[in-house]
């Protein structure tokens, strides 16, 4: 009788069809193009870098099937064939009636913003992410914080650190009232927090807080596969769910989402919303034909339409999706094994190093990350990402820094793009440079752009 196997490896499914080689560098020539960017890792060249984790967003590997829709893209100026294709896949896999293309994520952000949001409205959500935030505070908003408290301590390893604490959203909506409150801002799983995800549980108790008071509830979908997969998992009952069930589950909870396509859906651009409003819908249909374009193509081509169409179709694939998420766990157990000081449990995009930790010498006004992701690139040329005092930015009304808790680096894992040898590398270098640790002094600031600081602002090293 044979063995019974209790664990098996996860291997790609999918094999290499075409390839797009990189560019070796020396050490001292990343040096000098770290130096040229300003230590900033987004104002590299992208030929300068060897494996870049800056991102999961439009650097995905499309596959031969959605190549292959690019051909079939119906390029005209309204009612093209592959926006219904996409709409119809829009309502079958989020459940949503009414949807409208736009070109990407923030843009989605902007029109939902601009029609929920009055000047002096508060916002409540499970942790701020750049993009949302600057648009809710462009539109008059305030963004308040109500995750669970777990989700700011890096090592705390509580399994949905995406979750809204609900003390913390009632006392809120008993502080400035319902009707000061547009909607709660839920995204799954939570970027700056590392990749957590919420619980159906948790959903579920916020939508009946929300509905309780009138107040409606939105979702970031942009990852939502992710978090569905991570409950599929990780919470009871589900277990034998489908991730596609899962996510429309999730959907249903909501009155719409906003999605950036061009991460689970596995295209280099697109976004949307959907929603089941229809005065909402109407608003929105009306106002994407002065941002984007016409409500049928929303600033993008009929190809990319066809492409994210067949993209949500490949998402929830479970063997896409787990090798996915399984990728970005192989890189945590190795990093682990050098000790690295890592966000826990990892997250479902990225790996995050917890700068504090990892540079406990440097004060957070010396942006330990920041520094940590040029010294990694400058050692390998594998780019990563601050996320942490540079990414906070400042209070609009005072002006003051924002200090967030976590100060990470995230090394964010492209779909279907790198290989476990890829990793093996970068995982070697990481070690290198946590040897090395206290040779890192720091960065000063000497440039700050006034929105998103972190996509342009420069530094030079501390000497
Ligand atoms: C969670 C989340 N929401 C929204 C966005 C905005 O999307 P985009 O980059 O397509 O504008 C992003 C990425 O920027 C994101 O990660
Ligand atoms: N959404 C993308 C691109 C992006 C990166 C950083 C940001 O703060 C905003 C957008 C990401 O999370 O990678």
């Amino acid at each position: 009788m044979s063995k019974k196997i209790i664990k098996r490896s996860w291997a790609e499914p999918y094999k290499i069809k075409m390839v797009e080689p990189i560019k070796m560098t020396t050490r001292e020539y990343r040096e000098k193009c770290a130096k040229e960017a300003g230590y900033n890792t987004f104002l590299l060249k992208s030929e300068d870098v060897y494996i870049d984790l800056l991102t999961d967003s439009g650097t995905n590997a499309m596959s031969d099937y959605q190549w292959a829709g690019l051909m079939m893209g119906d390029e005209a100026y309204a009612g093209s064939r592959n926006f219904y294709y996409l709409w119809d896949n829009v309502k079958k896999y989020y459940g949503m009636p009414y949807f409208v293309p736009t070109h990407q994520g923030r843009a989605a952000e902007h029109i939902i913003s601009k029609i929920m949001i009055k000047p002096g409205d508060f916002i409540p959500g499970n942790m701020y992410f750049t993009t949302t935030r600057v648009h809710q505070e462009l539109a008059g908003g305030t963004f308040v914080d109500v995750i669970i408290d777990e989700a700011h301590e890096a090592q705390n390893e509580h399994p949905f650190k995406g979750n809204i604490d609900l003390q913390k959203l009632e006392d809120l909506i008993k502080k400035v009232g319902a009707k000061k409150i547009p909607y709660v801002s839920m995204a799954g799983p939570v970027n700056m927090a590392g990749g957590q995800p919420f619980s159906m549980q948790n959903l579920k108790e916020v939508y009946a807080l929300t509905k309780k008071y009138g107040v409606k509830l939105w979702f970031d979908a942009t990852r939502a596969t992710e978090n569905a997969y991570f409950i599929q998992q990780r919470e009871k009952g589900y277990e034998n769910k489908t991730v596609a069930q899962i996510l429309k589950e999730m959907c249903s909870y909501f009155d719409g989402i906003w999605v950036s396509a061009k991460k689970d859906l596995m295209v280099n651009i697109g976004g949307f919303l959907a929603t089941r409003n229809k005065k909402v819908y109407e608003e929105a249909r009306n106002m994407v034909v002065i941002y984007e374009g016409l409500h049928s193509y929303g600033g993008l081509a009929g190809r990319d339409m066809e492409a994210m169409a067949r993209g949500i179709e490949e998402m929830v694939r479970p063997e896409n999706i787990s090798s996915r998420v399984r990728q970005v766990e192989y890189c945590g157990k190795e990093l682990e094994k050098f000790n690295i000081p890592l966000v826990k449990p990892y997250g479902g995009h990225a790996i995050f190093l917890d700068a504090k930790k990892f540079l406990p010498h440097l004060k957070q006004d010396l942006f330990p990350a920041q520094s940590l992701a040029a010294e990694i690139y400058i050692d390998s040329g594998v780019r990563g990402m601050e996320r942490g005092l540079v990414s906070s930015g400042r209070d609009p009304k005072t002006g003051e820094q924002r200090y967030p808790k976590l100060e990470l680096v995230r090394l964010t894992f492209p779909r279907r793009v790198y290989t476990q040898s890829h990793i093996d590398v970068m995982v070697e270098s990481i070690a290198e440079v946590y040897d090395k640790r206290k040779s890192i002094k720091g960065l000063k600031m000497v440039y700050e752009p006034k929105y998103l600081r972190f996509f342009q602002a420069r530094f030079e090293k501390i000497k």
